[in-house]
C-alpha cells in the first residue's frame, strides 16, 4: 500500500545556494545532508510539517545536486533545468507493491530495491509510464 508522500525530490545545480533558499522559505534548517553514491548525487532534507502532530509522517522536500556528469540529477538538470524531479511514495511493503505496480503494466527501473538516502529501501517507476512524472517507492529500513 502506498502510504503517504515521503519527499518530493528537487533537482538543484547548487545546494548550498538551495539549502539558503529552501530554509528561508520553509523557516526550517535541512535536518541532514547525505550523499548517496550510487546515485550521483548530494542530497539535503527538509520536513515540512514537523511541528504537526504526526511528524512521523510529514512530507519532506530532497534537494538533489549531482556529484558526476553520468548522474541522472545532472542529466535531468542538462535537460530540463533545475525543479522538480520526482515524488517518492512511502510504502508498507516495497517487493509486494512492485510486484502489483509491475502486474499493473508500470515499468520499474530497478528489480530489486536498492538502498537510497535516509534510511530508506527506494525503486522507481519510469516516467514514461506514469503521466512524465518519475515515481519513487521507499521503505523505511528497520533496524
Ligand atoms: C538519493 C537517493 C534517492 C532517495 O533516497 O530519495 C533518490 O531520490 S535518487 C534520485 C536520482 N536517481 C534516479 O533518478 C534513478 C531513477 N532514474 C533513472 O533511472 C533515469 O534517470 C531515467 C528516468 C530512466 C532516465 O534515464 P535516461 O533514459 O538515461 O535519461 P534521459 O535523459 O535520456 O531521459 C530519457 C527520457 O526520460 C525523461 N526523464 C528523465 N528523467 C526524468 C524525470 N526525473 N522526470 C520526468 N522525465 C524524465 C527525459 O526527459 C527523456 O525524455 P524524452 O527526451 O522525451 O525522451
Ligand atoms: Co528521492
Amino acid at each position: 500500500m502506498l502510504t503517504n508522500v515521503e519527499h518530493i525530490g528537487i533537482a538543484v545545480r547548487d545546494l548550498a545556494v538551495s539549502n539558503n533558499l529552501f530554509a528561508k522559505l520553509l523557516n526550517v534548517q535541512p535536518y541532514k545532508t547525505e550523499t548517496v553514491a550510487s546515485e550521483g548525487v548530494v542530497t539535503s532534507f527538509f520536513t515540512v510539517n514537523s511541528g504537526s502532530e504526526s511528524p512521523g509522517k510529514s512530507t519532506k522536500i530532497e534537494l538533489l545536486e549531482a556529484t558526476s556528469p553520468d548522474s541522472p540529477i545532472a542529466k535531468f538538470l542538462e535537460k530540463k533545468g533545475e525543479g522538480i524531479h520526482h515524488i517518492a511514495f512511502e510504502v508498507d511493503d516495497i517487493l509486494a507493491e512492485m510486484e502489483r505496480l509491475k502486474g499493473e503494466g508500470f515499468t520499474v527501473l530497478n528489480e530489486v530495491p536498492k538502498r537510497g538516502a535516509d534510511n530508506k529501501l527506494v525503486c522507481f517507476l519510469h516516467p514514461k509510464g506514469t503521466n512524465g512524472v518519475l515515481i519513487e517507492l521507499c521503505q523505511a529500513i528497520k533496524a
